[in-house]
């Protein structure tokens, strides 16, 4: 059996803000801070001997995952992969959502951000929210850069990497912890918990509340259940 814990970034400042931030490199809140700590502590309570610590390029999920470490006392180097990357939300980027609610409605604003395949138009390359003007992504290949993202294109991007990186290592039994972001994690999850295009729309991801996933070693879930029982969101198939 293998242990997989899944961790979505303490809060940022954005989600504060609540703006749509997809790529845009900004970091935790003090509340986020908070959240990060204490996924940590929940972590060492389960003494689970984590094997590999994986986090997106951006910092909110790097800091979330220091955080961790720090409360384990591991200082393991973590491998950070830009395929677990938020998902990119184009045109969106930097919009604040409750504005854009009332500007185009809720119901758009519902299917760009939780239907499978709906994107947003393309981010501007000049905009200086585009990846392409932030320092942190300059070490991706430019052809791997979007404009715009919906949830099936991050979809594959997650599971190419989950499936030449990860895969195996649940096979042979390591543990896992993944320091990510909502929509990253959402794909994940679609994977693991074979939710179709409807169900994945209903699925949200707590910021900073460890997700434990016990695997068999033909990757079935058997277990899920998130660490803060208190902060828990609805699993869907759990
Ligand atoms: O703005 C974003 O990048 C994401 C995560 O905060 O938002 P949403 O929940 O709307 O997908």
């Amino acid at each position: 059996m293998a242990h997989l814990i899944l961790v979505r970034h303490g809060q940022s400042e954005w989600n504060l803000e609540k703006r749509f931030t997809g790529w845009v490199d900004v970091d935790l809140t003090g509340q986020g801070k908070l959240e990060a700590c204490k996924a940590g502590e929940y972590i060492k309570e389960i003494k689970i001997d984590i094997n590999h610590f994986y986090s997106s390029f951006q910092l909110r999920a790097i800091n979330t995952l220091k955080f961790i470490q720090d409360t384990l006392r591991d200082k393991r180097e973590p491998v950070r992969a830009w395929q677990l990357n938020e998902r990119h939300y184009g045109a969106l980027t930097g919009l604040n959502k409750d504005e854009m609610k009332e500007k185009l409605g809720e119901d758009k604003i519902h299917a760009f951000r939780r239907s499978w395949d709906i994107k947003p138009d393309p981010l501007s390359r000049n905009n200086p929210y585009h990846p392409l003007n932030i320092d942190v992504y300059k070490s991706i290949p430019k052809e791997n850069i979007p404009d715009t993202e919906s949830l099936k294109d991050t979809y594959e991007r997650v599971m190419k990497f989950y499936v030449e990186e990860i895969q195996d290592k649940i096979k042979n039994d390591e543990n896992i912890l993944i320091s990510a972001h909502g929509n990253s994690i959402r794909a994940l999850c679609k994977f693991l918990f074979k939710l179709d295009k409807q169900k994945i729309s209903l699925l949200e991801i707590p910021t900073g509340n460890p997700l434990l996933i016990n695997l068999d070693s033909k990757q079935n879930v058997k277990e899920c259940s998130y660490l803060d029982r208190d902060r828990a969101k609805d699993l869907l198939v759990f």
